[in-house]
């Protein structure tokens, strides 16, 4: 059969943040070729599938040489001579193989190229387009841009606790009218910050970050950009927050500590009442890991409290694991799940954990990770999923911007075809 994986190698490479990362190829007997690339987080969950690095003097410890090594032997070894097409029995070889309950022996990173780079090829050779091949012919989606402008927390080094401001363009009539709402917004907030002489200099996902008085000082100045580049807020667009709680969670449960912007020591309870008054003055309509992963009681609260009004999205507390979505729809944790495919380090778990979401009522959010390559296959899996938003960073850094650009080109191949809501 022509689908018949014929070769599996990988190479190291670099990421966004000039870290090692895995770049997989696969070859199928037809001549068909294709790659994928890994990317990889700061503000990880203790329970994200393991990313397998050196420990080596090379690249501080951060070289991928071993999971090269057993995508190249152990991984290619085993799933040469299978169906490229049957993307279930190759991940749950490779999982099987693993053994493990975390991917620690083969190494997540080493997996998920390989499922990632499995699936572009069997999509290639069968002359489909990646979202086509994995969502069906329904999959006419596009995904609302949640784009990140403003940083703070692990991925920046200012004064803002919270780690990422997301602009919602959920008011535009189409996926490219939502990215240039964002895009313009993006431009008027620069604008704002350089004549207020504050600095224009981005985080990690490419979002401005300032040194702001105080977390409630960053949101204005979204809002007044999004005012200045002629927007409403609340109608054209509006804001999603992650607080990524972990990082300034002392003991990831119930110890928080906001030393950038000055407020100190707060309890759960202080950071929902906080989040209750953001909600009431400003129009945030998504609100991910208000809270640090072990904090259960806190999200509990916090979903009982603004979940109707409000997407809960839980990142670091879920990692894209069905054991922890499973137990988060049971004890009503959140409305939402954030999905990272290395988390997990499957695009068949991935699409498990999308699945699982949606039969409990609940939304998925599907996410980049802070450190990115050039790869497009998350454009194509968040139309596969049919999430209806995204988020892969900023206006203004390539490997943001080739997801948002694959997009377009996706917008613009279904013509008609394509969807753009937020519900
Ligand atoms: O917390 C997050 O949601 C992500 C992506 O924005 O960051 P990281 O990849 O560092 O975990
Ligand atoms: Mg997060």
């Amino acid at each position: 059969m022509e689908t018949i994986i014929d070769e599996i190698y990988a190479l190291e490479i670099l990421d966004s943040r000039g870290n090692p990362t895995l770049r997989v190829y696969v070859e199928l007997l037809d001549g068909t070729k294709a790659y994928a690339s890994v990317p990889s987080g700061a503000s990880t969950g203790q329970n994200e599938a393991l990313e397998l690095r050196d420990n080596k003097k090379r690249y501080g410890g951060k070289g991928v040489l071993k999971a090269v090594n057993n995508v190249n032997t152990t991984i290619a070894n085993a799933l040469i001579g299978m169906d490229a097409t049957k993307q279930k029995d190759i991940d749950y070889s490779m999982i099987e193989l693993d053994g493990t309950e975390n991917k620690s022996k083969l190494g997540a990173n080493a997996i998920l190229g390989v499922s990632m780079a499995v699936a572009k090829a069997a999509a290639k050779s069968l002359n489909l387009p990646l979202y086509q091949y994995l969502g069906g012919t329904n999959a006419v989606r596009i995904p609302v841009p949640c784009m990140n402008i403003l940083n703070g927390g692990e991925h920046a080094d200012n004064s803002v606790d919270f780690q990422e401001f997301m602009l919602v363009p959920h008011g535009a009539p189409t996926f490219a009218e939502g990215l240039r709402y964002v895009a313009e917004t993006f431009h008027s907030l620069k604008g704002i910050l350089k004549k207020r002489k504050l600095a224009t200099s981005v985080g990690d996902e490419g979002g401005f970050a300032p040194d702001c008085e105080s977390n409630e000082a960053a949101i204005e100045l979204i809002i007044e950009g999004i005012k200045k580049a002629g927007y409403k807020p609340g109608k054209d667009l509006s804001i999603a927050v992650d607080n990524a709680a972990n990082s300034f969670c002392t003991n990831l449960k119930d110890n928080y500590n906001l030393i950038w912007s000055g407020k100190g020591k707060m309890t759960s309870d202080e950071i929902i009442d906080l989040a209750g008054e953001w909600l009431d003055k400003y129009p945030i309509i998504l609100w991910e890991d208000p809270l640090a992963e072990k904090d259960y009681k806190g999200f509990k609260k916090f979903t009982k409290k603004y979940g109707d009004k409000i997407e809960v999205v839980g990142d670091d507390i879920f990692v894209t694991n069905t054991k922890y979505i499973k137990d988060g729809i049971k004890k009503n944790l959140a409305n939402s799940c954030l999905i990272k495919l290395n988390q997990i380090g499957t695009v068949t778990e991935s699409i498990e954990a999308v699945r699982m979401c949606r039969d409990a009522g609940w939304r998925y959010f599907l996410s980049h990770r802070s450190g990115e390559t050039e790869d497009t296959f998350l454009a194509d899996f968040a139309v596969a999923m049919d999430g209806g938003h995204l988020k892969t960073g900023s206006a203004c850094r390539g490997e943001r911007i080739a997801k948002y650009n694959r997009l377009l080109e996706i917008e613009h191949e279904l013509g008609e075809r394509a969807e753009y809501r937020w519900d």
